[in-house]
């Protein structure tokens, strides 16, 4: 009897808090949500509508439709949040040029690591990215060709291991290397197979569970996200992250010697920002660092696993390729410097088809810090509203791409057909303000993988195309496993 009045009173409190929370925004943003398009359910409708949907896909492919039927952009209510959905480019460059959107939302807050820079609160984030900006300059990229050429020639080694034999996951591999890459360029350090696929599976596990607790309302509030297994699972995965920061930076730290030997990574760049005037704390090193490492391996491997599925579906694309490195090297060794790497034209426009069809980060997120007229239909948003530009969807737009846009054709990215598209259609990377810092590095790091990959095997898969489903999460994520079967290239095979 007592537990039951105590769960009783428990959820009495909690609606409560909601409706309270629900009944002051509602005021406050009421006057919009009736203006502009978008279901005029109640927030309670909408959740257990999403709710009822199979699967995170259903949920996923719900949210896209809702898209399609409110072109441009829509609101809605999710749990006691006011959503300002778009996925109109001219609506986005307005938003993501925007001083007044430059805010991370709550969905970043879950993130964590807040002093680096991806969760890092907008007046702090101005300066300090002013500052990281160098840690990421062209001749530092370049700097970093010869640890990502040995990086991958370790993983063809690997690779060697799996050709002319059955179809496998090719995941495996993609992160090991990546890892490998990433940690390389942070620390100046190699890892381990079996290191590198533990670090992956934390982050990915740490990753879904801040996209769970984002998709579930109930669990925006601390109070009752702290009772919750997930809670308990989220802080397991971020200690191990945590901790493989803090014993790489301690051993760095507590050795001069060590130090100089990485001269060549981030950490070094960073501590050089450090003695030039800005001395960063221990704690804001440590998330400086494991945002790279978070940031930069989900999103790489989940590029890459969708460009090589997409070469082993689509021969005629990977036969161009090999025209185009056979154009470049002739029957000399791979030896890929900038220079090189640049003419690799049509590798880029492969890479950026497939960011565009399965752009890693399907949305982003901004909160509105003071009242903004979108610039179209004179829509203006009160201070407060949450923004999300649906990238996914806009990579998808018939009106943007044509009718065969949902075709992996990297033709569209050519010089000529480039010309006339909006800045805003094509954002895998963001765009404004807060575009990538790490966009350049994945670029040089993508292409360099798919050269030295397409050089060495063929790729192929038994997957068809038409049957490719995807699900959101912070990253995307293909259902079912990115099969491959590799044989070995020889010469004239072209
Ligand atoms: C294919 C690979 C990548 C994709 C698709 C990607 C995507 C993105 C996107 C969409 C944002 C903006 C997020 C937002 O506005 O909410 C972002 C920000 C960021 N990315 Fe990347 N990223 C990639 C690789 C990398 C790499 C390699 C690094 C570092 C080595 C990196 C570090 C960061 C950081 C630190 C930010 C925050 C920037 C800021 O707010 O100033 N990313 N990335």
């Amino acid at each position: 009897m007592y537990e039951t009045d105590l769960l009783f009173g428990i959820a009495v409190i909690l609606l409560f808090i909601y409706l309270r929370t629900f009944v002051r925004d509602f005021l406050k943003y009421h006057h919009q949500f009736w203006k502009i398009p978008g279901p005029k359910t109640l927030p309670l409708t909408l959740i257990a509508y999403l709710f009822t949907a199979r699967s995170n896909a259903d949920r996923f492919e719900i949210l896209q439709n809702l898209s399609k039927r409110y072109p441009r952009y829509y609101s809605l209510w999710f749990g006691t949040m006011y959503l300002f959905i778009t996925d109109d480019p001219d609506v986005a460059q307005k938003l993501l040029t925007l001083p007044q959107c430059v805010e991370k939302n709550f969905f970043m807050d879950l993130f964590g690591f807040p002093n680096g820079l991806i969760a890092m609160k907008a007046d702090k984030w101005k300066n300090e990215r002013k500052l990281l900006n160098s840690t990421f300059s062209l001749p530092v990229l370049q700097s970093y060709l010869p640890i990502f050429t040995k990086c991958i020639s370790k993983s063809i080694e690997c690779l060697n291991e799996k050709c002319d034999k059955e179809e496998f996951d090719i995941k495996h591999n993609v992160t090991v290397v990546v890892m490998n890459a990433v940690m390389n360029t942070t620390f100046g350090k190699d890892l381990s197979r079996d290191v590198a696929e533990t670090f992956m599976t934390n982050t990915e596990k740490l990753l879904d569970i801040i996209w769970k607790r984002a998709m579930k309302p109930h669990y925006h509030y601390k109070s009752i996200y702290s009772l919750s297994n997930m809670q308990k699972e989220e802080n397991e995965y971020r200690k191990f992250i945590f901790d493989f920061v803090t014993t790489e930076w301690n051993k760095l730290k507590n050795n001069d010697n060590d130090m100089n030997s990485v001269d060549n990574s981030f950490i070094h760049h960073l501590m050089k920002v450090s003695n030039n005037g800005r001395n960063f704390t221990s704690e804001e090193i440590l998330d400086h660092c494991g945002t790279m490492l978070v940031a930069a391996a989900d999103t790489m491997s989940t590029a890459l696993k969708f460009t090589l599925l997409m070469l082993a579906m689509h021969e005629n694309v990977q036969q161009r390729i090999v025209e185009e490195i056979n154009e470049i090297f002739g029957e000399e060794d791979l030896i890929v410097d900038y220079e090189k790497l640049s003419e690799l034209k049509y590798i880029e426009m492969t890479i950026k088809e497939a960011l565009r069809l399965f752009t890693p980060t399907t949305g982003l997120f901004r909160e509105v810090r003071a009242d903004v007229n979108i610039g179209i239909d004179n829509v203006c948003l009160p201070k407060g509203t949450n923004l999300v530009i649906n990238v996914y969807g806009l990579h998808r737009k018939k009106e943007l791409w044509g009718d065969d846009a949902h075709l992996f054709r990297p033709e569209r990215f050519s010089a000529e057909n480039s010309f006339n598209r909006h800045q805003y259609a094509f954002l895998p990377f963001a765009n404004g303000m807060r575009l990538c810092i790490g966009n350049r590095y994945a670029m040089i790091f993508m292409k360099l993988i798919v050269v030295h990959y397409i050089k060495n095997f063929h790729f192929s898969t038994s997957l068809k195309y038409e049957n490719v489903r995807v699900k959101a999460g912070i990253t995307l994520k293909l259902i079912g496993n990115h099969l491959v079967k590799i044989t070995t290239r020889r010469k004239g095979d072209d």
